[in-house]
């Protein structure tokens, strides 16, 4: 076969040839299966057309003669053939799905080796590589997929209701018999749904190891941990410790998120047991005359339409696995809902036009021991530049994070105008602010988008977008760019390009300078500048203060030397404010800011 000529059937080749290297126990299963489900339904065709052919003579002969008791003794042959088609087409089903699924994450694990080696990472960004690793993020994962149970219940519902209709048909043979039918399936289904919830539970508790394995791969898979990992020659330990983890994890899935084999042959072994016990009760009943030929055939027909619900095939553990989020999704959705503020209060259209004040602030992060703050004051005027400067870890994002409505403080206020935050809508204060956080996002889109996302409807405004670019030093480069403003940021699409770290920042400045210019009142910069030089980062700023002049704008920066110019600056240490004044009076203070700012200046310096 020439793969040219038959890409597709050349695919399938190779997959199948993969197959025995997933597991050559699975495989063997598989191709055991194939063979039981492709001759079953023969032999149960073949032992009919012989029992309609002996129907004549044992017809003739009468009841307890030879003919008629060869005749029986077909109908059980074909009774069990079909009973017997049926099981082995479900284990087939299951068998085959797992190897499928185990294959997935076999592909999935070689890929993410292949990617990994390479010294380099020229490969990361190459359309092909980039494109099956997307796909390889999602394999194994498809099972889960709510749209698995719809097709699960669409299958299983009416093969329920045929089953339940063939025990009623059963039942008139035998009322027993029919209420055994009847009890089994329900019985055998709701059995096989416990076992399969206590995987797909078992697969969705693991998801925290999960995320560790997948978050290894993806240090050895994206361009942009892969720098780091080379760099520091961080591959081979990298590598052996996803292996380590997939190993594990691998362990633990072939151990534990599997059918337990008593299960099964509970489950197999009382139905074969009832399927004996009716058909050799419908041989009794015909051999002694008890009931007629042609409705033992019907009966017999009955017990094969039995073996068409699926309790334990892939339908039923997909419907199993594939319902398992829907709820959970549902009751995130309803407290997440519950968590959303009530609001009532009205911004007016200018504000804020008198103060922003944190009035007695508490805060401590979900799940974190130590408060952010405890108690703090702090008034700020409406139309002024304010610098808050301070150590790391101080607390001065979480100041802004605050001020943002990102997290609501656990005690005190914080008032805008008068007006407590918790009672405004966010979405109507944050149209005010405009924010550029320390840990800005580079969004891999085109410049135009990275620049007037804080106010997309005047994305058209292209001499506003200018007047964002020009202050921030990038109307040249962006002119340089292959398509100007239309050029998409990422180095891993085509015709796109990626930007120094000083580059990226200063689109961030621009986009934070489109929202002013579309209409924010507060600009918030967190450490705006940390990826240029002093220099660059002070004139920069000066800029910022002559372009920003009568608007509200915070800024937090390491560098004390940048900030001297804001009209006002505090020093938070430990979540309080500690100095708090111009440049000159800190200076004059001689205290923490003086000290730190004499320091820097002298480094500067030199
Ligand atoms: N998401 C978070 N969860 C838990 N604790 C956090 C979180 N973010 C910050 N913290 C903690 O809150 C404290 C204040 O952090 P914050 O980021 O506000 O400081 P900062 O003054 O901005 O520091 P830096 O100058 O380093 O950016 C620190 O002790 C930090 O460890």
């Amino acid at each position: 076969m020439s793969p040219q000529r038959f890409p597709g059937a050349a695919s399938i080749w190779t997959l199948i040839r993969l197959l025995p290297r997933v597991s050559r126990r699975r495989t063997a299963a598989l191709a055991a299966s194939t063979v039981l489900v492709a001759t079953l339904p023969l032999a149960a065709a073949i032992a009919s057309g012989l029992l309609i052919g002996q129907v004549p003579a044992a017809a003739a002969a009468g009841p307890g003669s030879p003919e008629s008791r060869q005749a029986y003794l077909l109908l059980a042959a074909a009774a069990f053939a079909f009973v017997a088609a049926g099981l082995a087409g479900h284990a087939h089903g299951a068998v085959a799905r797992n190897l499928g699924r185990e294959l997935e994450l076999l592909l999935q694990d070689r890929l993410a080796r292949a990617v990994a080696r390479p010294t380099g990472i020229g490969h990361l960004e190459d359309e092909e590589v980039l494109a099956l690793l997307r796909i390889a993020r999602q394999l194994g994962m498809d099972w889960i997929r709510p749209a698995n149970a719809v097709h699960g219940v669409a299958a299983i519902a009416p093969q329920f209701i045929g089953a339940a209709g063939a025990a009623i048909v059963l039942a008139a043979f035998n009322v027993w018999i029919g209420l055994a039918w009847l009890l089994a399936w329900p019985a055998v289904f709701v059995g096989m749904q416990i076992e399969f919830g206590r995987i797909g539970r078992m697969v969705y508790t693991s998801s925290g190891e999960m995320r560790e394995t997948e978050y290894l791969r993806s240090l050895a898979m994206d361009a942009e941990p892969a720098k780091e990992i080379r760099v520091w020659g961080l591959l081979d330990w990298l590598l052996d410790r996803y292996d380590r983890r997939w190993s594990e994890r691998m362990g633990a899935h072939r151990r534990g998120e599997q059918v337990r084999p008593l299960t099964v042959l509970v489950v197999i072994g009382a139905l074969l047991a009832l399927t004996a016990a009716t058909t050799l009760t419908l041989v009794d009943a015909g051999l002694s005359g008890a009931v007629g030929f042609g409705a033992i055939g019907v009966y017999a027909m009955a017990l094969h339409a039995l073996f068409n619900f699926s309790a334990f095939d892939e339908d039923a553990a997909l419907t199993s696995y594939g319902a398992l989020p829907v709820p959970k999704i549902l009751d995130l959705e309803r407290r997440l809902a519950s968590q959303r503020r009530a609001t009532g209060a009205e911004l007016a259209p200018e504000a804020p036009q008198r103060s922003i004040r944190f009035e007695r602030i508490g805060f401590t992060y979900p799940d974190a021991r130590q408060p952010v703050f405890d108690g703090l004051d702090l008034e700020i005027e409406v139309g002024r530049s304010l610098a808050v400067v301070g150590d790391n870890g101080a607390g001065k994002t979480s100041l802004v994070k605050l001020l943002a409505g990102l997290y609501e403080p656990d005690a005190g206020r914080v008032l805008v105008d008068g007006a407590d935050l918790a009672g405004i809508d966010p979405a109507d204060w944050r149209t005010r602010l405009s924010a550029l956080f320390q840990d800005f996002t580079r969004y891999q889109l085109t410049v135009r988008e990275n620049i007037t996302l804080g106010a997309p409807h005047l994305a058209a405004e292209t001499d506003l977008v200018w007047k964002a670019c020009e202050p921030m030093g990038i109307r040249a480069l962006v002119e340089s760019l292959p398509d100007g403003l239309d050029t998409v940021l990422s180095g891993q699409v085509q015709g796109g390009t990626d930007l120094s770290g000083g580059q990226w920042q200063r689109i961030a400045l621009a986009r934070a300078l489109f929202a002013v210019e579309a209409g924010a009142k507060v600009l918030i910069l967190d450490e705006p500048a940390a990826a240029l030089d002093v220099r660059a980062e002070a004139e920069l700023y000066e800029q910022f203060l002559d372009i920003t002049a009568g608007l509200t704008t915070i800024v937090i920066s390491h560098r004390y030397s940048t900030v001297r110019r804001a009209d006002r600056i505090v020093v938070l240490d430990g979540g309080t404010v500690v100095e708090d004044g111009d440049h000159e009076r800190l200076m004059a203070l001689g205290g923490r800011y003086a000290r730190a700012f004499t320091l820097q200046a002298d480094r500067l310096a030199r």
